[in-house]
C-alpha cells in the first residue's frame, strides 16, 4: 500500500529535518519518515538526488475562472501548478464575474475538487464586484472555504471602506492579501519610471505608486490587528517597510515573485507586452533589495502572481497589452537557478517560503512532513539544465519573458493527498 519515497534529501523547515531519509505515504498521510524504511509500498519513487520538500503551495494565482476562460481554467491552472511542483494554491477573484459571494467561491472550490488533482482554494473579493465601494459578505465567503481577502489587480482607493472590511477579516481570522497601487498616481505607466523607459518612449510607473499604498496598509494593519500579507513587492521601499513593520510588532508577511528577483527594467529591451507586469520590473537597487530581504528573511514567502492572457491580448502594443505573465511552470526553475544556486537560499529557505509560511499565513495545517500531515510532497531535481520553453507549458498562457533562458533545477513529482498529481516520467510517455 501507498507510496515510498526512498533515498531523497527531505528538507522540511517544520520538523527542522535536512538530510537523506526514506518517506513512507499511506492513507493520504504521512505515515513515517525514517533513515531506511524496509516496508513494502504499492509504488517506490527512487529520489536520490532530489529535494523533498512538503507540498509547495502559491498564494497568489490567476485562474480566470468563471468567465475568463480563453485564458485558463480552473482545470488547465491546476494542471500547470502540479507540474510546477504545486500541492495547494490559491485562486485570486479578479474572475468575470467578481468572485464575491459564497455561492462564488463555492464554484470554484467545488468544481475543483471534482476535477483537479491538487488543492485549490478561493480567495474572496474585499468588495463587491471589486467596485472599492462595499465591503463583499467576508463572513459568507469564509464559511464557503476562503482562506483569504484580496482585491488583487488593484487597491481599494477608499481607506474608510477598507479598514471596514479588514476589521471583519480579523473578526474572522483570516488575513487580507494586499495588491499596493496607487491608481492615482499609474497615469498610463506600463514599465518603471527611469531612464530605460523613456528610450522605450513609454509612461513609467514610479516606486511611490506601491510604496505609498504599503505605508498605509500597514497604518491600517497595526490599527485593525488583521493579518496583513503584501502581494508582489516590487520595491526597496517596500522590503524598508515591511523590516521596520514586523519590528514594531504589526503582524505582517510580504511575497516576491520569481520575475522581480530575477529581471530588472534593463532586461527590457523592445516594447514587448511579455515584460510587461503589474507591478512592473524595478531597477537593479530593487532587485538587490529584494533579494537580500528574501536572504534575511524580511520577505517570507515566493508566489508566482501567475497572470495568463492570451497571444492575442499580449501581441497588442504594450500600451494596450494587459498586465501580467505567468509564473506555475518556471517558478522552482527560477528560484533555484537565481536564488539557491547563488546561495542567496538554502534548499530549507526555499521551502519555507515557497511552503511552510504560505500555510502559516494561511492556516492550512500543510507545509509539513512531519508524521501524521497530509502526504503532500514535491520531489525536485536540482541538476538538471534545460532551456524554457514557453509553447511546452500546460498553461494556456504562454505569456512569459523567460522563453529561451536557461536554468537548472525541474520537478520530478508532485504528489497530493497520497496521490502523483503529476511525474516527470509519466508526462514525458503521454507525449509519445
Ligand atoms: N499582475 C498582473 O500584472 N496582472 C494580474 C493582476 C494583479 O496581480 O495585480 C492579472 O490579473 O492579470
Ligand atoms: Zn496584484
Ligand atoms: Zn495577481
Amino acid at each position: 500500500m501507498g507510496i515510498l519515497i526512498k533515498g531523497g534529501r527531505v528538507i522540511d523547515p517544520d520538523t527542522k529535518t535536512d538530510g537523506k531519509y526514506d518517506i513512507l505515504l499511506e492513507d493520504g498521510k504521512i505515515k513515517s519518515v525514517a533513515k531506511e524504511i524496509k516496508e513494502k509500498a504499492e509504488r517506490v519513487i527512487d529520489a536520490s538526488g532530489c529535494y523533498v520538500m512538503p507540498g509547495l503551495i502559491d498564494m497568489h494565482v490567476h485562474l480566470r475562472d468563471p468567465g475568463l476562460t480563453y485564458k485558463e481554467s480552473v482545470e488547465s491552472g491546476a494542471r500547470a501548478a502540479a507540474k510546477g511542483g504545486f500541492t495547494t494554491i490559491i485562486a485570486m477573484p479578479n474572475t468575470k464575474p467578481v468572485t464575491d459571494d459564497r455561492d462564488r467561491v463555492g464554484y470554484v472550490m467545488r468544481k475543483a475538487e471534482m476535477l483537479v488533482p491538487i488543492h485549490v482554494l478561493q480567495s474572496g473579493a474585499v468588495t463587491k464586484g471589486m467596485e472599492g465601494k462595499e465591503p463583499a459578505d467576508i463572513e459568507g465567503m469564509v464559511k464557503a472555504g476562503a482562506p483569504a481577502i484580496t482585491e488583487d489587480g488593484k487597491s481599494v482607493m477608499d481607506s474608510g471602506v477598507y479598514r471596514e472590511a479588514m476589521k471583519e477579516a480579523k473578526r474572522l481570522g483570516i488575513p487580507v492579501l494586499a495588491h499596493c497601487e496607487d491608481i492615482n498616481l499609474v497615469q498610463g505607466g506600463v514599465v518603471n519610471a527611469d531612464a530605460n523607459m523613456k528610450a522605450l518612449g513609454l509612461k513609467g510607473i514610479s516606486n511611490a505608486v506601491e510604496d505609498i499604498i504599503v505605508a498605509r496598509d500597514i497604518m491600517l494593519a497595526k490599527e485593525t490587528g488583521v493579518h496583513l500579507h503584501l502581494c508582489h513587492c516590487s520595491t526597496e521601499g517596500s522590503v524598508e517597510m515591511v523590516r521596520q513593520a514586523r519590528a514594531e510588532g504589526v503582524s505582517i508577511s510580504a511575497e516576491v515573485c520569481p520575475h522581480h528577483f530575477t529581471l530588472s527594467t534593463d532586461d527590457i529591451k523592445t516594447a514587448d507586452a511579455n515584460y510587461k507586469m503589474n507591478p512592473p520590473l524595478r531597477t537593479k537597487k530593487d532587485v538587490e533589495a529584494l533579494r537580500k530581504g528574501l536572504e534575511e528573511g524580511v520577505m517570507d514567502v515566493i508566489s508566482t502572481d501567475h497572470a495568463p492572457h492570451s497571444a492575442e491580448e499580449k501581441s497588442r502594443p504594450i500600451e494596450e497589452a494587459p498586465f501580467g505573465i505567468v509564473g506555475l511552470e518556471t517558478s522552482v526553475a527560477l528560484t533555484l537557478t537565481e536564488l539557491v544556486d547563488t546561495g542567496i537560499l538554502t534548499p530549507m529557505q526555499m521551502a519555507e517560503k515557497m511552503s511552510y509560511n504560505p500555510s502559516k499565513i494561511l492556516g492550512l495545517g500543510r507545509g509539513s512532513l512531519a508524521e501524521g500531515k497530509p502526504a503532500d510532497v514535491t520531489i525536485i531535481d536540482p541538476e538538471t539544465e534545460y532551456i524554457i520553453e514557453p509553447e511546452c507549458f500546460v498553461s494556456k498562457g504562454k505569456n512569459t519573458p523567460f522563453g529561451g533562458k536557461k536554468v537548472k533545477g525541474q520537478v520530478v513529482a508532485t504528489i497530493c493527498g497520497g496521490e502523483v498529481a503529476y511525474a516527470r516520467s509519466l508526462e514525458e510517455d503521454t507525449k509519445k
